[in-house]
């Protein structure tokens, strides 16, 4: 099955922290192996990271990576290089094409991205072309990649998990 991988490019410190910290979560969740922020924020890192350790599961975090060096990196490794914009091509014309993929690299901007990112990209893959969100864009595009079978992930080593539950919160420590 294709891997994925966030980079997460345009964070600025003050005000992104909520939504960056969204975008790895959403991504850990959603089948997502970790995420490279371009950016200094160790909070964010932080925060995701405790997440990851009671929850359980591998996902990575990595701050302040440079985003020039990590798509040349992640590319030299044989993978392929999706950035998520409105201005792209469908993402149900492509999905297909993108799904025979070993890893792609899903990167997602805050206010506005580098403009050569849309030359650097693979594919340039819109959720809609229609303005919204990074969360929003990265989950349906994880959604479609994994056709819905990463509902059913599992997260091994956790220290606390939620059962399912018709009405109010039942959680298990382990
Ligand atoms: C608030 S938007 C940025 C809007 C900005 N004007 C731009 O250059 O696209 C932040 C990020 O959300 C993602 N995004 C927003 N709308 C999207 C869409 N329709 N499809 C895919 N990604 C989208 C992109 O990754 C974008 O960099």
């Amino acid at each position: 099955m294709v891997r994925s991988t966030i980079l997460r490019i345009g964070h600025r410190h003050d005000r992104d922290q909520r939504v960056t910290t969204h975008v790895g979560l959403t991504g850990r969740a959603l089948g997502a192996d970790g995420m490279y922020l371009a950016a200094d924020d160790p909070g964010v890192i932080g925060s995701i990271e405790g997440v990851a350790r009671r929850f359980g599961g591998s996902f990575f975090v990595e701050n302040n990576v440079p985003w020039k060096r990590c798509i040349r990196e992640f590319r030299e490794s044989g993978g392929t290089v999706v950035h998520l914009t409105m201005y792209g091509l469908r993402i149900q014309d492509v999905i297909g094409e993108i799904r025979q993929q070993e890893k792609v690299l899903v990167i997602v901007g805050a206010e506005k991205v580098p403009g050569e990112i849309y030359g650097i990209a693979d594919y340039n893959v819109a959720v809609t072309n229609q303005p919204h969100s990074e969360i929003a864009g990265l989950a349906v595009f994880l959604d479609q990649l994994y056709e819905g079978k990463e509902l059913d992930l599992e997260f091994p080593d956790a220290e606390i998990a939620v059962l399912p539950c018709k009405c109010g919160k039942e959680m298990v420590e382990r």
